[in-house]
């Protein structure tokens, strides 16, 4: 489902909520949104039914699988008859595609228990390392976490920074056990595992196969009867908590909230803590898990509200908002999302721009993450500078703006920023190659470069410790410690838990898929940001016949210059086409060349069968080359075609 997709049908969703025939829901159960419809009086749920909870768990634990079991239970979509739902919550095209989460959906329940309708907010989360950020705000408005472990893979890297975050924020946490269908499945060993890592009873652990739904119907009752209810109160002057935004090309910016105290409904003035500007709902309602319009959101409730928000800047993730003229003191919002990697995005035909620049703006707004920033080049021409928070949520964003908004792109190669010292003691981030200053350039008064380095988890079966080890070291890793998670079973060897700081340059590219290829499979990797560390690099230039590429220029430690300039040169002599002249490629840092390779001339004279002296035919022949040429790039006297540097970046 994506978001074209998702906007037709929030407008055929709207239209008979008016008052005209109920709408077909694609996959979703029309009775139960009759009912919800006719019988949603939201004051009915008071904050003692109500339980607002996340799924947190390492990367395909089965978070949206249990999501969806959760649905099917509580009526709020329909059980397929060929067979099971399948990840309703990942709307994204790519998150299809790709099997995994990028984006937290929100989905309200309406489910008796004892008796009474009780309102269970799920808020689904990210497992990638890459998405932390979107796991700690979908965490801001729960009070409780389900803790899913697979039970045949065991606690894994993400799992144990997910725990630290929930606990973090003194969540309830209800530890589950899924896939316990699975032959490989060993119960009791991750349970002594899970009480070792995180001092968990296994007496409260739940076991449950999320895709047979074998023990979810306890899951749900564990939900309402452990984790505690909102304490948020009606009589209190109004405080909702913003920690999400949709877009809807019709109605702008649709926030997601959190109504801490108060009651919120339709008509009502309100106005944000952190932008001080002032709005008037025009809609307001549940996520269910499509949109559902209500009359009002009260205490504890999660929901939506649209209200003519225009530009994503207006709508900032932590916000407070309160009534306008009663104003509260905001909510401690939570760290704001730090890019981790950066990346120069170019249309792939210059005059595309402006529609670039559009598109990313109406992305940036359902990821919230990315930050954004116009950047030129001689080679690209007019572009952005994008801030990522890993290099998997670049790849994403850029499918999404390929899937979504059609958009034909080129990305640089990815950038961490890198900190600049100067002789007076100022200092300056950097994340662009063409910014950093040349070796031995006097005039710079750069004093020291820093670079970001991370503390990374790595946690892998003992027979593929020392390939790790091997793996660390050749990226720069130092600090080496490691311990033993467990002790095994006759099934499975012990799992040793490695820690490391390295650089975080070092992690942006392949690392993660030689972390992969190296262990089978079987080690999982996280990090955190560990500060800045005094580094030896260099800015790497290449120059084509004597001429800087600002688009290819890197930066990179000395230890590796030569191998990388060696690499990169090799690379662009075999897609750099011939020209009339001889070309040299060079890699170059401050004046000194690393590494060259000679491109060869080819003289294409296109008139050289036209003898005779046609000289109409001629003419049109060099007007055919002239309009051919109007396709390249010309870097000094190179001639570059567009796909060179396609090929070029892309990894
Ligand atoms: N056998 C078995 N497979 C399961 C179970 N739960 C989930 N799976 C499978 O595990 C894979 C990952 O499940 P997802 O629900 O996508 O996992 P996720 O945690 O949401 O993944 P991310 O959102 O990418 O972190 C899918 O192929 C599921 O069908 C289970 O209880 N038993």
């Amino acid at each position: 489902m994506n978001i074209s997709w998702r906007s037709t049908c929030l407008r055929v969703l709207l239209r008979p909520l008016k008052g005209g025939a109920l709408p077909a829901f694609r996959n979703f159960s029309s009775s139960s949104r009759l009912d919800a419809r006719k019988s949603l009086r939201m004051e009915d749920f008071t904050p003692d039914v109500i339980r607002n909870f996340s799924i947190i768990a390492h990367i395909d634990h089965g978070k949206s699988t249990l999501a969806d079991r959760l649905l099917e239970l509580t009526g709020t979509i329909k059980k397929k008859e060929s067979g099971k739902n399948e990840q309703v919550l990942d709307k994204l095209k790519v998150e299809r595609e790709r099997g995994i989460t990028v984006k937290a959906q929100t989905a309200s329940m309406i489910h008796p228990f004892n008796g009474k309708p009780h309102l269970l907010n799920l808020i689904d989360t990210p497992g990638h390392v890459d998405f932390a950020w979107e796991v700690s705000r979908s965490l801001a408005a729960c009070q409780g976490a389900l803790l899913l472990v697979d039970a045949s893979q065991g606690v894994q890297a993400q799992t144990i920074s997910v725990f630290h975050i929930a606990k973090e924020r003194g969540l309830t946490i209800i530890p589950v056990l899924n896939k316990i269908d699975l032959p490989a499945a060993q119960p009791e060993l991750i349970a002594a595992q899970m009480q070792t890592t995180f001092g968990i009873d296994p007496a409260d652990i739940l076991s449950i196969s999320a895709k047979t739904g074998k023990g979810v119907e306890a899951v749900l009752q564990a939900v309402v009867s452990r984790i505690p209810a909102p304490e948020s109160k009606k009589d209190a002057p109004v405080k909702a908590f913003l920690f999400d935004t949709l877009y809807d090309r019709y109605r702008g910016v649709i926030s997601l909230v959190n109504i801490q105290d108060g009651i919120l409904r339709k008509g009502d003035k309100i106005a944000s803590c952190h932008t001080r500007k002032k709005y008037e709902i025009a809609e307001i309602g549940i996520m269910h898990p499509e949109e559902i319009s209500t009359d009002m959101l009260c205490p504890g409730q999660v929901g939506y509200i649209a209200c003519n928000m225009k530009e994503s800047s207006e709508a900032h993730i932590g916000d407070t908002l309160h009534r306008v003229g009663i104003p509260v003191p905001p909510m401690p919002g939570f760290k704001p999302s730090k890019a981790m990697v950066y990346a120069g995005v170019y249309p792939v035909d210059s005059s595309d721009f402006p529609k670039l620049e559009e598109s990313i703006k109406r992305l940036t707004l359902t990821d919230r993450s990315v930050t954004f920033q116009r950047e030129s080049s001689s080679a690209l021409g007019q572009g952005t500078r994008l801030g990522f928070l890993g290099t998997l949520h670049m790849d994403v964003f850029r499918q999404r703006l390929e899937d979504e908004y059609d958009a034909n792109i080129i990305i640089t190669a990815p950038t961490v920023p890198y900190k600049l010292v100067y002789r007076d003691g100022k200092e300056r981030f950097v994340s662009n190659p063409t910014e950093f200053p040349d070796t031995g350039d006097a005039a710079s008064k750069v004093v020291e470069i820093q670079e970001p380095i991370v503390k990374a988890t790595i946690i892998v079966p003992e027979e593929y410790f020392g390939v790790m080890m091997d793996l660390c070291y050749s990226r720069r890793a130092e600090d080496l410690e490691h311990r033993y998670l467990d002790t095994g079973s006759e099934a499975s060897s012990s799992r040793i838990i490695l820690t490391c700081v390295m650089p975080l340059s070092e992690i942006v590219t392949d690392f993660f898929d030689q972390l992969k290829s190296l262990s089978s499979g079987f080690a999982s990797f996280d990090y955190e940001d560990a500060g800045y560390l005094k580094s030896d690099l260099a800015k790497m230039v290449f120059l084509l016949n004597g001429k800087p590429v600002d688009a290819l220029a890197l930066i990179v430690h000395r230890s590796a210059q030569d191998t990388i300039g060696r690499a990169w040169v090799k690379k662009l002599h075999e897609v750099i086409p011939r020209q009339l002249f001889e070309v040299p490629i060079q890699a170059a840092i401050g004046k000194k060349v690393i590494a060259r390779e000679t491109l060869s001339a080819n003289r294409k004279d296109v008139t050289a069968g036209l003898y005779g002296g046609h000289y109409e035919r001629k003419m049109k022949h060099l007007e055919n080359q002239k309009e051919g040429k109007k396709r390249l790039k010309r870097i000094g006297t190179v001639d570059l075609p567009q796909e060179a540097f396609f090929d070029i970046l892309k990894r």
